[in-house]
């Protein structure tokens, strides 16, 4: 059931109740008012008029009794409120809710009436003529006096009929309570659909942003209307969506300075301070990813050792900060004629590690003599006017060797050929 359906059914319910209540107390205590009110009034005229058809006939049987009376008490004045209408009411139908017509030639009211002895003159329905009236009936009994002689008894207890007008007031009392029914009505339902049309709004905003911050939009603003709890919800989400889209942006940058130190950690551990090509541990870890590939695809590898020669004595003649001088140029040659699928390294002192995978022997003993070549041929007379350097390499490239490592010792092996054999220079083997 939607909240509008609810808020109507409330307010229809709460107005209806409290319309019924109040006429209704109203429309009974006011049935009982007219009825104790026309009762006490009856009850006078009754024993009026009794006394004085006593009075003016002697007893009840003089002039006929009940008969005698009746035209006797239609001859007399009316009780107030008895009187006939005008001649156009009788045409008309009679009020709503006036239930049966009052009778014209009956008296409004019956009331019990006994002789001296209490034999029952007039019952009123509830006793038969001549009957004697019980004793607990003559307790309410009121003496009707003629002459100072009681002459009969007059019970209060009776049948009373509203008079005309009495049953118009009731009429237009119960139209009044009618009309109450159907306004509060009318007005719960148009109460419900404003009021539920104000909170149905915000709370679809709510529902609206609610799912937009789900969906990773978390900065969300909602109309704020009025002042009341729905105003001030729609208030404090809209604070808690500046501040969680505020927090999140702020981790969202924390977490991005600590990947980006953590990437400049990561670089930084594994290059080579001096030379800023990878260092040792990065490239026995990659030479290891590369041979596994190799043998996998059956694809050729070929890896190089080569170790600046007589570098001790570049330390020991220029000094030490010629060598790293050295060291980087040597570094900058090697890394700027790699291909990107190549590995170099810096493997350790004046010895740096080369992995060309693809690359069958013939070519990368090739290649290792060029750069052995563009090494010798720097102009390192620009770096010192007496300074010279070469490189002695090693090549192997038989995955049959069973590992990276083995294969970088087999290089090693190599590499101390050349050393041996005269340095500057490319020793190679399948
Ligand atoms: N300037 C400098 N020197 C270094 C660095 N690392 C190692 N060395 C030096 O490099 C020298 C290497 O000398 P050796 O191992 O005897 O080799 P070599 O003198 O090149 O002799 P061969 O390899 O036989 O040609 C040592 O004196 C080390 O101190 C460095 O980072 N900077």
């Amino acid at each position: 059931m939607s909240l509008r359906t609810k808020f109507m059914l409330a307010l229809l319910f709460t107005g209806l109740a409290a319309v019924a209540m109040v006429g209704g107390l109203a429309y009974a205590g006011m049935t009982k008012k007219v009825d104790s009110l026309r009762r006490e009034r009856a009850a006078e005229h009754f024993h009026a008029s009794v006394t004085a058809y006593l009075a003016q006939y002697g007893s009840w049987e003089a002039n006929r009794g009940k008969q005698g009376f009746d035209a006797f008490m239609r001859s007399r004045a009316p009780l107030a409120g008895d009187r006939p209408p005008p001649p156009d009411d009788e045409r008309r139908p009679p009020p709503p809710g006036a239930g049966r017509p009052e009778p014209r030639d009956e008296p409004p009211y019956h009331f019990i009436l006994a002789d001296q002895e209490y034999r029952v003159l007039l019952g009123a329905g509830v006793y038969n003529h001549g009957e004697l009236l019980p004793e607990a009936a003559r307790k309410n009994a009121q003496a009707v006096e003629v002459n100072g002689r009681v002459v009969a008894y007059v019970s209060p207890e009776g049948v009373i009929t509203p008079s005309r007008q009495e049953l118009q007031y009731l009429a237009a009392m119960r139209d009044a309570l009618w009309f109450g029914v159907a306004g509060a009505a009318v007005l719960a339902l148009v109460l419900g659909v404003l009021l539920s049309r104000g909170l149905g709004r915000t709370l679809g905003h709510l529902t609206g942003a609610v799912r937009a911050m789900h969906g990773g939009s978390l900065l969300q603003r909602v109309p704020v209307e009025g002042k009341d709890e729905v105003a001030e919800l729609a208030a404090a989400f809209n604070a808690m969506s500046e501040k969680l889209a505020r927090t999140h942006e702020e981790l969202n940058a924390s977490h991005q300075t600590i990947l980006t130190q953590a990437e400049q950690m990561r670089e930084l551990s594994v290059r080579d301070a001096l030379t800023k090509l990878h260092n040792r541990r990065h490239f026995d870890e990659q030479a290891c990813t590369l041979f596994s590939h190799a043998v996998r695809h059956k694809r050729p590898l070929s890896v190089v050792i080569g170790d600046i020669d007589f570098f001790k004595k570049i330390n020991d003649q220029f000094s030490h900060a010629t060598g790293d001088a050295v060291l980087r140029q040597v570094g900058e040659i090697l890394r700027s004629h790699m291909r990107l699928s190549d590995l170099v390294a810096r493997y350790g002192g004046e010895e740096f590690v080369i992995a060309f995978p693809e690359t069958e022997l013939p070519q990368a003993a090739a290649l290792c003599d060029k750069l052995r070549a563009m090494i010798e041929a720097f102009p390192w007379h620009q770096v010192h006017p007496e300074l010279k350097v070469t490189m002695s390499m090693g090549v192997y490239a038989d995955l049959a060797a069973g590992t990276a490592e083995a294969m970088l010792q087999k290089a090693d092996a190599l590499l101390y050929r050349a050393k041996e054999t005269g340095r500057n220079r490319v020793c190679f083997a399948a």
